[in-house]
């Protein structure tokens, strides 16, 4: 007989936008995010043997998002994700675990004659602020925020050499390289108990995101880089110190390489090396590094 091993379903892509207006100043402010609610528990009958009186229809998942947001404050996002993972384990008896992902895009205040303007916005990139909420029954709330997104690159100030030259390899060391990269990076919360613990560091989730983005531009920028590894262990360090209630730190880097052209068949010109100014960026192959970074003052068990 075939068995269930695991099991979870709900609705995706709910894209949700709100605004709150202050009366007083008439500085209106606009949240925009595309939320994923996945439900389980003892849900497998739906599967086996079409039983529907377990299902939640994700329709209803879809309007339970809607009416939470207008109910609740959506953000911090960690905190609405809370919220609404709380909401589904405490109303369904036989759901024992709600995964909420919101991804937050940027609606950024436009800057008009010098002045920030009341209610006008505009997208300044495909960057996204994200999180992901694993709310268990008797089992607390795991939070997992990130950056996603964030296209950075620096024209000098980055290096490798030293790496392994064997009978494959043909990349030349270099000394002083063009980096560019689409971070990804994410911190998990130590897990909070429940919806009380989570309200009470509400200020911290959005200090550790506006933390988190700028160490790792400053350290992108500021750093001469020995290579993509040792910078990006660099800034999961100031991050973990940045925000003492975070476990654990990681960042999945894509190496977007930029190759020097030899345009010296081109009546002798000079364009590689330190005379390099025309490059061709490449869309792939590319290196993809990941690490995640946790603290080595942590007593064994909770590491796991
Ligand atoms: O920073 C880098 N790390 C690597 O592992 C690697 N590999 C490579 O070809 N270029 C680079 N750059």
């Amino acid at each position: 007989m075939p068995s269930i091993t695991s099991a979870r379903y709900g609705k995706d892509n709910v894209r949700v936008y709100k605004v709150d207006r202050d009366e007083k100043t008439g500085v209106q402010t606009v949240t925009e995010m595309t939320v994923c609610v996945l439900l389980e528990g003892a849900i497998d009958v739906s599967y086996t043997v079409a039983d529907n009186s377990v299902v939640v229809a994700t329709d209803s998942m879809k309007n339970t998002i809607y009416i939470k947001a207008k109910e609740n404050p959506v953000t911090p996002p960690e905190l609405f994700a809370s919220i609404l993972g709380t909401h589904f384990i405490e109303t369904y008896p036989h759901i024992t675990t709600a995964n909420i992902k919101i991804v937050t895009h940027r609606w950024t205040r436009m800057t008009i004659d010098g002045k920030p303007h009341p209610h006008s916005f505009y997208r300044d990139g495909a960057e996204t602020r994200n999180v992901e909420a694993v709310v268990r029954k008797g089992k607390g709330i795991e939070i997992r925020s990130g950056i996603v997104g964030l296209l950075v690159l620096k024209s000098t100030g980055s290096q490798f050499h030293g790496f392994v030259r064997d009978e494959y390899t043909t990349l030349p060391e270099t000394w002083d390289r063009i980096l560019s990269t689409e971070v990804d990076c994410g911190w998990a919360w130590k897990t909070f108990s429940g919806m009380a613990a989570v309200r009470a560091v509400v200020p911290k989730f959005d200090k550790a995101w506006s933390d988190a983005r700028s160490i790792t531009m400053k350290t992108f920028a500021e750093e001469d880089s020995p290579s993509v590894q040792n910078t990006m262990y660099k800034m999961c360090g100031s991050i973990l110190k940045a925000a003492p209630e975070v476990e654990a730190v990681d960042y999945a880097l894509p190496n977007k390489h930029y190759f020097e052209i030899d345009l010296s068949w081109h009546k002798g010109t000079q364009n590689t090396g330190k005379n390099a100014e025309v490059y061709a960026p490449q869309s792939g192959p590319n290196g993809l590094i990941k690490v995640t970074v946790g603290r080595s003052d942590l007593p064994a068990a909770s590491k796991l």
